[in-house]
């Protein structure tokens, strides 16, 4: 297949956000800002050009879904307005492969800052475990922002944001009495999300942590609910 142009980017960020979803939360100056069962949110403390760019790192253990249906859910367009509720608008600008899009996304303003939009593309992959060959496959998405000639930031209403998202997750399984078929209650998720937004466009400080405080626990718990309750019926995909 001919590379894309965005291929060499693609591989290398993509691969720099597993390993940086991979690193734990005790050394860097994390701080826990929310927890809610077994969702934990911790958040570091960041400015570039005073605009608040905290990166954000979260762990989730969800049971009943693979890594597999979990990432498929997060990356694929037709899932998405079930549970990103920040989301305005939506559009798949290019179709690079099966499993790397380029989407358009404005999302609902937030009073007194502009509207903002995000220009990213998408990518999944499974990633083997290179430490523990017998460990499960761990799947991740990468979104990160991209420019592209049709879509020049900031000449309509919104304000474009610029971010590096990625959701990595790995599947356990609690392997059934006497060889029966593993069913959802055999199977564990473990969840790491990272992202860093920068907002690109002056928006004070005390009002984007508030939103993110408020928004960020809020995104994680209806993802999750919605991958469950999507999967519940469904044959599992491993
Ligand atoms: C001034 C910044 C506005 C703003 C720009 C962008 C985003 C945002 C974009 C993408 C992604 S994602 O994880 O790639 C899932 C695909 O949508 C998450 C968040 C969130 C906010 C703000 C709306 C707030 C928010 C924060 C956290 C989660 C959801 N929404």
């Amino acid at each position: 297949a001919i590379e894309h142009r965005l291929w060499p980017e693609i591989e290398k960020i993509t691969m720099e956000q597993l390993h940086y979803a991979r690193l734990g939360v005790g050394a860097g100056g994390w701080q826990l800002f929310a927890e809610d069962g077994d969702m934990r949110m911790y958040r570091r403390e960041e400015e570039a050009d005073g605009l608040v760019v905290d990166p954000l790192k979260a762990c989730h253990v969800v049971k009943g879904v693979t890594g597999h249906e979990v990432c498929e859910i997060f990356f694929s367009p037709e899932y998405r307005t079930g549970w990103e509720a920040t989301l305005e608008d939506m559009t798949v600008v290019e179709k690079v492969s099966k499993d790397t899009l380029i989407f358009l996304q404005t999302h609902k303003r937030i009073w007194p800052a502009s509207q903002r939009d995000a220009l990213f593309w998408s990518h999944m992959r499974r990633v083997s475990d290179d430490q523990d060959p017998d460990a499960h496959d761990l799947w991740i998405v990468c979104n990160h922002s991209t420019e592209h000639p049709d879509y020049p930031p900031n000449t309509g209403k919104c304000v474009r944001v610029y971010l590096t998202v990625c959701l990595v997750c790995q599947t356990f399984i609690d392997p059934p009495k006497d060889e029966d078929e593993i069913k959802r209650e055999n199977i564990t998720c473990k969840i790491t999300y990272c992202s860093v937004v920068n907002p690109g466009g002056w928006a004070p400080a005390s009002v984007l942590r508030a939103v993110y405080k408020r928004e960020y626990p809020k995104f994680l718990k209806r993802f999750t609910s919605f991958c469950i309750d999507q999967c519940k019926d469904k044959p599992i995909t491993f």
